[in-house]
């Protein structure tokens, strides 16, 4: 793709509102006895801050991974529901913190969460959400989907159908969706974009199958890409040739 192509596929060059998904993982600082970095959660708040610049209104999902993931305690003998309540927990520690960032940066930010905790942020309610969003905040949706079984990814998917997100922009460690995980295999080999149909039968694990099917079925396009690399949210928005594409086919 070149920076003029549509990277919704809705034939309007740049989405007026996304779902950015953060990986919970990320923001822990490789080596480092903290769960979150500071420091990382600036630069990625340093990049919506230029995203927002281009007049595009951005929902966020973070994820839990650099806390904790129910499906790796409850392997190692944890009832799943509750180890699963944990992650979510976990996700609202990071919606916090890239709050605070955001806020230090002037941006108005609302945190939302699927499971009351009204003394640290609002509850999710659809139409609250949108009309922030529509006033130029920032919407961070915290605690999930609020039910265990699920993961972020999934709530990304909801949460964009719910909004009518034009896309949803999967922020990861790796540039765009591979034949296999590149994390695992160096040989492993990038698409440029891929219709759903056939990352779900390829049975690829750069998101969870509920996840790429709830995006089928609603036709929410999503962009993987590395947002580790400066200035890359704002590429992303503007369609530039920089992850792959998962859409309808
Ligand atoms: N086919 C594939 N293509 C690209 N990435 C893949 C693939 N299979 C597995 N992966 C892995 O999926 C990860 C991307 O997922 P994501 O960003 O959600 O990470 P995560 O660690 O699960 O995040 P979180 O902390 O939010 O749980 C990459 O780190 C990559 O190694
Ligand atoms: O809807 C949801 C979302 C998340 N969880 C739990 O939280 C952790 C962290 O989320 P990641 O997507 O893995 O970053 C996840 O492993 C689940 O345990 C959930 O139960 N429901």
């Amino acid at each position: 793709m070149s920076e003029s192509t549509d990277p919704t596929g809705a034939g309007h060059k740049k989405p007026r509102r996304v779902v950015l998904k953060l990986s919970g993982e990320a923001l822990r600082e490789d080596g480092s006895q903290d769960n979150i970095s500071p420091e990382i959660v600036g630069k990625m708040a340093s990049q919506i801050v230029e995203a927002l610049k281009e007049g595009v209104q951005i929902a966020i999902v973070v994820g839990g991974g650099n806390f904790w993931r129910g499906i790796s305690a409850s392997n190692r003998g944890m009832e799943r529901a509750t180890a699963d309540y944990m992650g979510m927990l976990a996700t609202v520690m990071n919606s916090l913190a890239l709050q605070s960032m955001l806020e230090e940066m002037g941006v108005e930010v609302r945190v939302q969460t699927a499971i009351e905790m009204k003394n640290v942020a609002e509850p999710f309610i659809r139409r609250v959400a949108i009309g922030h969003l529509e006033k130029g905040r920032v919407v961070i949706f915290g605690a999930g989907t609020g039910n265990p079984f699920f993961s972020t990814d999934t709530t990304a998917a909801l949460r964009a159908s719910e909004i009518n997100a034009d896309v949803i922009l999967k922020a990861t460690k790796v540039d765009g969706v591979y034949d296999s995980d590149p994390a695992k295999n160096p040989d492993a080999v990038r698409f440029d974009d891929i219709s759903f149909h056939e990352a779900i039968s390829r049975r690829l694990k750069v998101m969870d199958s509920t996840a790429f099917s709830l995006c089928m079925d609603n036709n929410k396009p999503i962009m993987v890409f590395d947002m580790n690399e400066p200035g890359n949210l704002k590429r992303a928005l503007l369609g530039a040739d920089i992850g792959t594409l998962v859409h309808a086919g």
